[in-house]
């Protein structure tokens, strides 16, 4: 059995596939040399930098790549409609990096309030803005959940501890523990920080009309998908005050290419870091190593 693990893979994950007697291949391929690898392989392994798409998958659609498994929990890079109506199978590893992105966001909220990143970056500019950068606490603050699932939950049970009242909505979710389901536009008018933990929705599903509902000089942490948030819009509602700061894991274009981002000092970015652990990293391997033991026997 042959295996692409067109991202790379965890090496004990690798090491475990590699007791199975399979051959797995670690190179990065694109465009044709990408589908002449997949045509030898039985399964690929990707994480965000490789797009399955219907174009791909319609080249190697009768050859043995039976299963694609995306090292990850997003799906919106492979053509799931296409691939399932043409005999793949298609995985992803649901389980391994929740608490990694529920870690991360507790981070992004705290570096909102109290500057921690603009106030690293002009202290080693030589610039004491000690007056400037006087925050607030998160004790006591209302955090609005969007999309109550794996990680939504984590977070919500951490900001608990730390004394946020935690507030949620969600399409198909409406009870969890003992925090408070909301319509969405009743969190966008309570919330003092608002963390956005769905899947693609649609493009720019925050946009104006949001944002415009939204407590003044709220806060926003965005771990989900970059096409989630309207970029042009969270800069309006910036300039006008609406939204005091934006945390940005995830962006429309990765690598960042919007300049007006990166001149916001109100705007923090981090290059999709959300499940960049090395415990989630090892999670999603190990995860990876039982979809194709299964694989294997079926
Ligand atoms: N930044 C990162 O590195 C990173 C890492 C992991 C996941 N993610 C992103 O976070 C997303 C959420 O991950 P998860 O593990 O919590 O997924 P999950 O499937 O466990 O939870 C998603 C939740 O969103 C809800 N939902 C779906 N559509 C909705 C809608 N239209 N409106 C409101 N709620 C809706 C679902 O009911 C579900 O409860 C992933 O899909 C992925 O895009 C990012
Ligand atoms: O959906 C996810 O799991 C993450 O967004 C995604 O996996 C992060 O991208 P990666 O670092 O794996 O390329």
């Amino acid at each position: 059995m042959k295996i692409l693990a067109n991202d790379g893979l965890d090496n004990i994950a690798v090491e475990e596939l590699k007791k199975l007697d399979i051959e797995i291949d670690l190179n990065h391929y694109d465009d044709e040399l990408l589908i002449n690898k997949l045509k030898e392989v039985d399964i690929v392994i990707i994480r965000s930098a490789t797009k399955l798409t219907s174009k791909i998958l319609e080249k190697t659609k009768n050859t043995k790549l039976k299963l694609l498994i995306r090292a990850g929990v997003g799906l919106d890079n492979i053509d799931i409609e296409y691939a399932k109506n043409n005999g793949y199978i298609v995985r992803n590893t649901p389980n391994s990096s929740a608490n990694s992105v529920a870690e991360f966001v507790i981070g992004a909220i705290v570096s909102l309030a109290r500057f921690i990143p603009i106030a690293n970056f002009t202290c080693k500019n030589k610039k004491w803005n000690k007056k400037q950068y006087q925050g607030i606490e998160i004790q006591g603050k209302t955090l609005g959940i969007i999309g109550m699932g794996n990680i939504g939950k984590l977070l919500a049970k951490k900001a608990d501890a730390l004394g946020m009242k935690v507030v949620f909505y969600d399409k198909f979710v409406n009870k969890c523990e003992n925090y408070a389901y909301l319509s969405l536009e009743d969190l966008l008018r309570t919330s003092d920080f608002i963390s956005i933990h769905t899947p693609f929705i649609k493009d720019n599903f925050i946009s104006t009309n949001e944002f415009n509902i939204m407590k003044d000089g709220c806060y926003i942490v965005n771990t989900s998908r970059g096409d989630n948030l309207d970029e042009d819009a969270l800069i309006t509602a910036i300039e006008n005050g609406k939204v005091a700061g934006c945390f940005m894991d995830v962006l429309k274009k990765e690598p960042i290419e919007n300049e007006k981002l990166i001149q916001n000092d109100k705007i923090y970015l981090s290059p999709h870091l959300g499940g960049a652990t090395d415990e989630a990293q090892q999670k999603i391997g190990m995860e990876i190593v039982d979809i194709v033991k299964e694989f294997m026997n079926m």
